[in-house]
Order: C-alpha cells, then sequence, then structure tokens
C-alpha cells in the first residue's frame, strides 16, 4: 500500500511507535524485512529513553536495539540506521556531541558484527531536535552521517538552515 501510492522510503522502529504502539524490535525487523520485499527502502530508528539514559543503559540500549531488528541483508543500498533518543524528540534538548559520537561509534560496531564489511556502507543519522543551530556541529561528528528531522521539517524558514548546514559540511 506505501509502495502503491508512491512512497520510495519508510520509517520503522520510531520511537512513538514503540510506546504508542508498543511495536518492539522484533516488530521492527518484520517490517524492516517486508519492506525490502517491496522494494522500499528502510530507515530504522533506535533510541533510548530517558529513564534508561539516566541508569547509564543506553549504549546498551542501542546495541540490543540494532541487534534484535537489522534484517541479515542490510545494506547501504537501501538501509539506513538513526539513532534518535526518545528524551530528544520534539523536547528542544540534544545529547551532547561527545555522546552522539559514542552511541553512533557503537551503532556502526554493531552494524559491523551483524552484516560484516556492509556495516561501512551504512549511513547513521542522527533525530531529536536538530536545528538550524545546532545542524552543522551535530552534522560534523564522527560516524554522522545524516540528520532525521521532524518538528524543524515542517517550514521552509527553520528548514532551509539545516540543509544550508549540511551542504556547507
Ligand atoms: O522524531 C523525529 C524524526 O523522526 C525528530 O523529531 P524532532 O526533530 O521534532 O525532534
Amino acid at each position: 500500500m506505501v509502495k502503491e501510492v508512491g512512497a520510495s522510503f519508510t520509517i520503522v522502529g520510531h520511537s512513538e511507535r514503540r510506546a504508542d504502539q508498543h511495536e518492539t524490535s522484533h516488530d521492527a525487523w518484520a517490517k524492516a524485512a517486508a519492506a525490502r520485499r517491496q522494494g522500499l527502502n528502510v530507515i530504522l530508528c533506535c533510541g533510548e529513553t530517558e529513564a534508561e539514559r539516566d541508569a547509564d543503559r543506553a549504549e546498551r540500549v542501542v546495541q540490543a536495539q540494532i541487534e534484535k531488528s537489522v534484517p541479515d541483508n542490510a545494506d547501504g543500498s537501501w538501509f539506513t540506521l538513526a539513532y534518535e533518543p526518545r528524551w530528544a524528540i520534539g523536547t528542544g534538548r540534544t545529547p551532547t556531541l561527545d555522546e552522539i559520537a559514542a552511541i553512533h561509534a557503537i551503532a556502526r560496531a554493531k552494524l559491523r558484527m551483524l552484516i560484516g564489511d556492509a556495516a561501512a556502507g551504512v549511513r547513521i543519522l542522527y533525530g531529536g531536535s536538530v536545528t538550524g543551530a545546532n545542524a552543522a556541529l551535530i552534522l560534523a561528528t564522527p560516524n554522522v552521517d545524516g540528520a532525521l528531522v521532524g518538528g524543524a521539517s515542517l517550514t521552509a524558514e527553520k528548514f532551509v538552515p539545516i540543509i544550508e548546514a549540511a551542504a556547507s559540511l
């Protein structure tokens, strides 16, 4: 159905689905695999809750989500990972650049364990309160290959500075 209406990308495992529809990492895996079979590109989201970060469990949570939800045949030609800490979505709060770098490095290492050399070609996006003011620094962080933008993509006034930040790198 999504394909029939002309979509070429789908987002699976978004934290709102995980929280509101109790979608599990296994559900996200099944959806990613099904989307691939239909020829759709997949953006798979992972990310910890605030309670998990406060308990120093962010890295373990993200590793477990990746392990359970990345299809075996994932590669950068159709598969993108997005790190989206739940507590940063729509809140105006973001992790520090060091925290983003640490999670993205761990995500890349976990991908390498799961899919080998193909991991190098998988884009890992950061999402959660990306704005024109913070995009340049976030996008310049190691292992950050792009941004998944929510609120700031809704108006040209807010989105154009993010595009400009990306273009200036
Ligand atoms: O959930 C998001 C994109 O999927 C991020 O949303 P915000 O950029 O509004 O925080």
